[in-house]
C-alpha cells in the first residue's frame, strides 16, 4: 500500500561500532550496547528530558531476563521516564521493521516523534537449560515438602546438564543461513569471483566512508572501538580468493570473506513529524516514503530462504511510481555476497520476473556504482537486529548530501530516492524507499 498521512522525517541515527563476536564487546550485554547507541542519539539531538512518543527496538538473540529490554534501556537513559518503549523481533528485518512501526504511528498522527533501533550479541548468546532439567527444577519448586523436593532433584542425570544453545539455522529445514544461501547461489550460478569482488568493494567503500568523515555523526565509539572491528581496508579480491569454502561443501563458493561474520552491536534512528523537528530546530535528512514486506515458501523449496525481498521490491516500486533504475542509491543488506548477487540476477531474469513476479519484462538492473556505496554488512558486520538502523541512517545521510548537491526539484517533488532491502530468517524480507 502507498504511504498515507503525514510525512515522516528521518532526523538521524547513531550506532556503536560493530564488533566481531567474542571481540571488543565479548563482555557487553544487549542492554549495555543499546543504551550506548541511544545515549549517543540523545546527546547528538538534545533529547535529554524529552517525552518521546515511543522507543521501539529489538534483539534476535535475547536472554529471558531481557523480557522488557527496550523499556529498561529507556529507564536508564536521559529520556523522560514517561517515554513508552517496547521490544519487537522480525529476525534480521527487526531494525527496519522498528523504523516502519514508529514511522507509521507518526504518519497517522498517533505520535510526533520516536526512536527505532536494534541490538544483538552473538558473544553473549542466551544458553537455555536443557528442557528435561528445566522440568525437574519446575517440579522441585512445586514440591510441598523437603523429601519431595529431594526426590525430585534425585531425578537429575548428567545428560540433563547439557545446555540448549541457539542455532543459526532454520528450525524447519535444519540448514544454516549459509547453507541455504549456498543452495540459492548454485541455482542462480553466482560465481566465486563476483562474490569476492562484492566483498572487497564493501570493505574498500566502508573504509573510504570512515576516511572522509562520513561516519563521524553516525557512529559513537564504545569500549575502545572507533570503527567496525570486521573492517579490513586492505581487503582485495586476491586475498579473498585464497579463503576456503565455508558453506556448500568443498566445491562451495561462499567463504568467511564473502559471508557476514557473527557480530555484536546496536543502532538507533530518530524519526519525527516535520512540525516536531522544526519546533526543535532539527534539520531533516530524508523521509520514509513507503515500505513493503514479503515472505517466501522456502520450506517447500519454491524459493531460496533469503529471496523474499525479490518479491517485496517490485510492489514497493509500484507504490512509489518508480522503476528499478530510477533510484539514486540501493542499500541491499549483504547477509552473504551470494544472496545480493542472486537477488540482482532474479530481477534481471525476464522469465523469473514473468513467472514469479507477474511482470511483463525483467524488473531491471541495479547500477553497481549506486549499490551499497558506503559498503554494507560484509564490511561492517551484521549484528542481526542492528543492521536495519545502520542502513536507514546511512541512506538518509546519503540522500541529504545528494539533495544539497542537486538543489530543489523544479516540480517540488523528491530530489533523491533510495531503496533499502533486507532479507531475514524465516524466508522474510523487509524493504523501504527513502526520499529527500
Ligand atoms: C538474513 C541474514 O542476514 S542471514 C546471515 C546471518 N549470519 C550468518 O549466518 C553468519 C554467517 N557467518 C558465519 O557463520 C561465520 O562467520 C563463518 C562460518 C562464515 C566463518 O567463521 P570463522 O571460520 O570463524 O571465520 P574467521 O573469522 O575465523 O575467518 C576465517 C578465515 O578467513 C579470513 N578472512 C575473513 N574475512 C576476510 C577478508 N575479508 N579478507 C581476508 N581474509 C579474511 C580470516 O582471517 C580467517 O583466516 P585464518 O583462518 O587464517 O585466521
Amino acid at each position: 500500500m502507498a504511504s498515507i498521512g503525514r510525512r515522516v522525517a528521518i532526523i538521524g541515527g547513531n550506532r556503536i561500532p560493530f564488533a566481531r563476536s567474542d571481540g571488543a564487546y565479548a563482555t557487553a550485554s544487549n542492554q549495555e550496547m543499546l543504551s550506548a547507541a541511544l545515549t549517543g542519539l540523545v546527546d547528538r539531538y538534545n533529547l535529554a528530558g524529552e517525552v518521546l512518543g515511543e522507543v521501539a527496538a529489538g534483539a534476535v538473540l535475547k536472554h529471558s531476563r531481557d523480557f522488557n529490554l527496550v523499556r529498561e534501556v529507556v529507564l536508564g537513559s536521559e529520556l523522560d521516564a514517561r517515554t513508552p518503549a517496547y521490544d519487537l523481533q522480525q529476525a534480521c528485518g527487526t531494525g527496519l521493521e522498528a523504523v516502519i512501526l514508529v514511522a507509521n504511528k507518526i504518519a497517522l498522527g498517533q505520535i510526533d516523534a520516536g526512536v527505532a533501533g536494534g541490538v544483538d550479541t552473538a558473544s553473549d548468546a542466551p544458553l537455555a537449560l536443557n528442557d528435561q532439567l528445566r522440568k525437574v527444577l519446575l517440579r522441585t519448586r512445586r514440591a510441598k515438602s523437603v523429601p519431595a523436593r529431594l526426590g525430585s532433584l534425585a531425578g537429575i542425570r548428567p545428560r540433563h546438564v547439557v545446555p540448549e544453545i541457539p542455532q543459526n539455522s532454520e528450525p524447519r529445514t535444519g540448514l544454516s543461513m549459509g547453507e541455504h544461501a549456498a543452495v540459492t547461489a548454485a541455482q542462480w550460478g553466482v560465481t566465486r569471483e563476483d562474490q569476492d569482488l562484492l566483498a572487497a568493494t564493501s570493505h574498500q567503500r566502508l573504509a573510504a566512508a570512515y576516511e572522509r568523515g562520513f561516519q563521524d555523526d553516525l557512529v559513537t565509539p564504545f569500549r575502545g572501538l572507533e570503527r567496525d572491528q570486521n573492517l579490513r581496508p586492505d581487503s582485495s579480491v586476491e586475498k579473498l580468493a585464497k579463503l576456503k569454502p565455508a558453506f556448500g561443501g568443498s566445491g562451495g563458493t561462499m567463504t568467511a570473506g564473502n559471508s557476514t561474520p557473527l557480530t555484536d552491536g546496536a543502532s538507533t534512528v530518530l524519526l519525527a513529524s516535520e512540525e516536531w523537528a522544526a519546533e526543535r530546530g532539527l534539520p531533516v535528512l530524508a523521509y520514509l516514503r513507503a515500505s513493503r514486506t514479503a515472505a517466501v515458501d522456502f520450506v517447500g523449496g519454491r524459493d531460496g530462504l533469503l529471496m523474499a525481498p525479490v518479491y517485496a521490491v517490485p510492489r514497493l516500486l509500484k507504490d512509489v511510481g518508480a522503476g528499478l533504475g530510477d533510484l539514486d542509491y540501493y542499500e541491499i543488506h549483504e547477509a552473504f555476497a551470494s544472496q545480493v548477487l542472486a537477488t540482482l540476477a532474479a530481477w534481471e531474469d525476464a522469465d523469473f520476473c514473468a513467472e514469479r513476479l507477474g511482470l511483463p519484462e525483467a524488473l531491471g538492473s541495479v547500477d553497481r556504482d549506486r549499490l551499497n556505496v558506503n559498503g554494507s554488512s560484509l564490511a561492517a558486520g551484521h549484528p542481526f537486529a542492528a543492521t536495519g538502523g545502520r542502513i536507514v541512517a546511512n541512506l538518509a545521510k546519503l540522500l541529504d548530501h545528494k539533495a544539497r548537491e542537486r538543489g530543489p526539484a523544479e516540480d517540488g517533488g523528491p530530489v533523491a530516492r533510495g531503496l533499502i532491502s533486507l532479507c531475514a530468517a524465516g524466508g522474510q524480507g523487509v524493504t523501504a524507499v527513502l526520499e529527500r
